[in-house]
């Protein structure tokens, strides 16, 4: 297959050809051979798929909030091909057997994936280390959905494992003991509640606590959903890797009046002022990784008090999009755009053969037309929550997206092709 006149990320417009799962070829010009399918992409954008190092596909356990069907079309439609799913379902991904049990499911995902294991109390690391993991983590230093929260004990022994073995680990930074006691005396309908009861000073302890320990056993530590400019230079003085996500890149407690409870989520929704300083720091390269933390509830679960509601917000779907539209306003390059979704995940996670487009490296690709936007609207999204936080904002949605060669989203007919994700740790066990 050739692609014609793609424009790249960093503005050549090139002619990519697709042999088999890979991209063969990019050049100014290159000749259809006898037979090859030509896609013009004039005036379009050719970026290599996002890679999303951060979902919760809710499979074993909580398949009535997502399952892996469900979720890697929910990617596949975002302009994600590779999904890393972490361990807080049922039971807990902490033990060899458990992540044999998830395995079963994600082979119906249809992108490709890998699979974090995690930490508790009764973990089992001698057979979880013996699994094709992704990552260790995210390693909950605080309670969230899952209540997977451990001491700074159990911290510094799993780092310590995860270092023997040579596996990187990821970390949810917050430190319950900053929590505002104060905060809890807030009613039940006060939206803003969550934000003023787990403060940035707590982000921004937990990520020195794990620079520390990073230091202390001289091996790589990501920090997941960063949510301050607090918590993200803090982990840039230590030497540890980030990413945050689109709620906290677009969204505010600004926006909980309107949000109410399906703005809960942990980290919380931070003030504009410290959103802007995000956002700043991920056009200036400070931040590492954009990656969604897709943790979807069910509406009547989200509906309740703000003290009971689960915490957790979609976001596979969205991701790319609304990143697309940032670029398309100048207000991020898409160089940026493609380091954050894909090159830097793939550099930092070690998938050579992903992240990028260049000859050799897996065709996974996504083409968009930035002068085409769409409103988000939840009921159009393919995720089985059925809403999203960012109802009614602008989006550039795939024309396509491609796994390994084979077009696997088609846009205009909203129509996916057959299930061939496979764990990128372990493409062998492919069904
Ligand atoms: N972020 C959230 O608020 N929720 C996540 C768990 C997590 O990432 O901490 C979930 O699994 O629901
Ligand atoms: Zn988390
Ligand atoms: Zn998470």
């Amino acid at each position: 297959m050739l692609i014609r006149n793609a424009t790249l990320a960093d503005g050549r417009v090139r002619d990519v050809r697709v042999a088999g799962e890979r991209i063969a070829a990019v050049e100014e010009e290159l000749t259809a051979e006898a037979g090859e399918d030509v896609i013009v992409a004039t005036g379009k954008r050719l970026l290599p798929g996002m890679i999303d190092t951060h979902v919760h596909f809710r499979q074993p356990g909580f398949g009535h909030k997502e399952d892996w069907t469900s979720g890697s079309k929910a990617a596949a439609a975002g302009g994600v091909t590779t999904v890393v799913d972490q361990p807080n379902t049922d039971p807990p991904t902490t033990t060899g057997d458990a992540v044999d049990g998830k395995a079963a499911f994600a082979r119906a995902s249809a992108v490709d994936y890998g699979l974090n294991g995690g930490v508790t109390p009764d973990w089992d690391p001698d057979s979880l280390f013996d699994r094709p993991l992704f990552a260790l983590g995210e390693v909950f230093l605080a309670d969230s959905t899952g209540d997977m929260g451990i001491d700074a004990d159990l911290f510094d022994d799993a780092v310590a494992r995860a270092a023997a073995a040579d596996v990187p680990v990821t970390v949810h930074a917050e430190d319950a003991d900053l929590f505002s006691e104060d905060a809890l005396s807030r009613s039940d309908d006060d939206a803003d509640a969550w934000s003023a009861y787990r403060t940035p000073a707590a982000e921004r302890a937990a990520v020195e606590r794990a620079g520390e320990v990073a230091a202390d056993h001289d091996t790589a530590v990501h920090i997941a959903h960063t949510s301050t400019p607090e918590g993200v230079d803090a982990a840039a003085d230590a030497g540890l890797t980030c990413e945050v996500t689109p709620h906290h890149l677009f969204l505010s407690r600004d926006d909980l009046d309107e949000l109410r409870t399906f703005g809960r989520m942990n980290p919380p929704l931070r003030d504009e002022d410290r959103r802007e300083a995000l956002f700043e720091r991920l056009a200036d390269g400070t931040i590492d990784i954009v990656a969604t933390d897709h943790a979807p509830h069910r509406r009547e679960e989200k509906t309740v008090g703000i003290w009971d509601a689960p915490s957790g917000v979609p976001g596979v779907e969205t991701a790319l999009p609304l990143l697309l539209v940032a670029a398309a306003d100048g207000r991020l390059s898409y160089e940026r755009v493609r380091d954050v979704t894909a090159a830097n995940p793939a550099a930092l996670f070690d998938l050579p053969s992903k992240g990028r487009i260049e000859p050799g490296r897996d065709a996974d690709l996504v083409l968009v037309d930035p002068s085409e936007r769409r409103h988000i609207r939840g009921l159009d999204l393919h995720s089985k929550c059925g809403w999203t936080p960012f109802e009614g904002r602008e989006g550039v949605f795939p024309e396509w997206t491609m796994l390994r060669g084979g077009v696997v989203y088609h846009g205009a007919a909203d129509a996916f092709a057959e299930t061939r994700g496979r764990n990128v740790r372990a493409p062998e066990d492919a069904a």
